[in-house]
């Protein structure tokens, strides 16, 4: 039966500051690189054994990655690394502090911009010092301004389609580890969850959401190892 973990990387330096991060390349904090090491512990107390990961080119994804691995005792998985699995890129808010941002444009708005399905935040201005289209990460790529979540759900699919879904239909257990609009544009799509209906999901850090799959690849069942800081977990629909 095919298994699926969805891994969102650990506190980053941004979340503590609570300034929106997007595409920046800021790192783990000390509590960050302590919350992959227990994701990782709960997955080797679980008995779980990963076949292949998959993460962002982003340092606290692939970090999360990482450590958990090796707290897990499976240091040796291979792990594609790929920017499909990136944060949705926030635009024009990109470094802004998500507290002044409401202060001046409203709480309203800002929850529009954070948790919208098709609103995109303010594209980012041609002088912007968060333009990463000279970065070699991304040589080739077309890269966004700005992403909703159904854009970023629409450049996650084809990396899913093509690299994840048949990892999954040999049978693998796949780790993802990425971010919280990443796992949640992976979590509308294998849910079948309606646009209001993602809105309300929230992925804790660094708390591994494992879910059984069958051959289909619908989800059968889905928990939260660490229980004591576990969302709700997406419905399951028939
Ligand atoms: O700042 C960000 O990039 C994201 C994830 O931390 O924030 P939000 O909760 O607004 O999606």
């Amino acid at each position: 039966m095919p298994k699926l973990i969805l891994l969102r990387h650990g506190q980053s330096q941004w979340n503590l500051e609570n300034r929106f991060t997007g595409w920046v390349d800021v790192n783990l904090t000390a509590e960050g690189e302590a919350q992959a090491v227990k994701g990782g512990e709960l997955i080797r107390a679980e008995g779980i054994e990963i076949d292949r990961a998959f993460t962002s080119v982003l340092t606290r994804a692939i970090r999360t990655c990482n450590l958990a691995l090796d707290a897990a005792g499976q240091s040796y998985v291979p792990v594609i690394k790929d920017w499909h699995l990136n944060e949705r890129h926030y635009g024009g808010l990109t470094g802004l502090d998500k507290a002044e941002t409401a202060a001046l444009h409203g709480d309203e708005q800002v929850k529009i911009w954070r948790r919208s399905y098709d609103v995109p935040p303010p594209e980012l201005s041609a002088d912007s010092a968060y333009d990463f289209s000279k970065d070699r990460r991304y040589a080739g790529s077309v890269l966004p301004l700005t992403e909703s979540l159904k854009t970023t759900l629409d450049r996650v699919l084809p990396f899913w389609d093509g690299s994840i879904v048949p990892a999954l239909k040999a049978g693998d257990t796949v780790l993802v580890a990425a971010h919280g609009n990443s796992i949640r544009a992976i979590i509308k799509l294998l849910f079948n969850l309606g646009e209001a209906e993602i809105l309300e999901v929230e992925v804790p850090t660094s708390n591994p959401l494992v879910i059984d799959l069958d051959a289909a690849l619908k989800p059968v069942s889905a928990k939260y190892l660490d229980a004591e800081r576990a969302n709700p977990v997406p419905v399951l629909h028939g």
